[in-house]
């Protein structure tokens, strides 16, 4: 088992904007680790407490696969000049991969978080 973490942001507050972020960040994440939705164990989201207009769940929900994922949604801490309109994911993979094999994908403004890990 291996935490795979995402983050990406959005410009406007929109479902449909929502939506195509979730899924590209997740997209990603399958791709560039070689895995696919029956590796995961769990995916646990949160949203800065500006996203209002869809759950990052409902998005993921949509792929095909993930209707079998264990989701959970949660409002990020809203810590004092945080990035904004920012949707976080961790995933709990089974993998046989190495931590350092892993590979977290940032994406948009979030690419700035954690330059040491991507
Ligand atoms: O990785 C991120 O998304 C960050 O914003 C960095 C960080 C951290 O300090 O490790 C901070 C807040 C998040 O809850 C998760 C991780």
């Amino acid at each position: 088992m291996q935490g795979i973490r995402g983050a990406i942001t959005v410009e406007n507050d929109t479902k449909e904007e929502i939506i195509v972020a979730v899924q590209k960040m997740l997209k990603s994440i399958l791709s560039e680790n070689d895995i696919t939705s029956e590796d995961i164990g769990a995916a646990i989201f949160s949203a800065t407490d500006d996203i209002k207009s869809a759950f990052p769940a409902f998005a993921a929900r949509q792929l095909p696969g993930w209707n079998l994922v264990p989701l959970f949604d949660a409002q990020q801490l809203d810590i004092e000049n945080s990035i904004r309109k920012c949707i976080r994911v961790l995933l709990l993979v089974n993998t046989d991969k190495t931590q350092k094999e892993i590979k977290h994908i940032y994406l948009g403004r979030a690419a700035t978080l954690r330059p040491d890990i991507h």
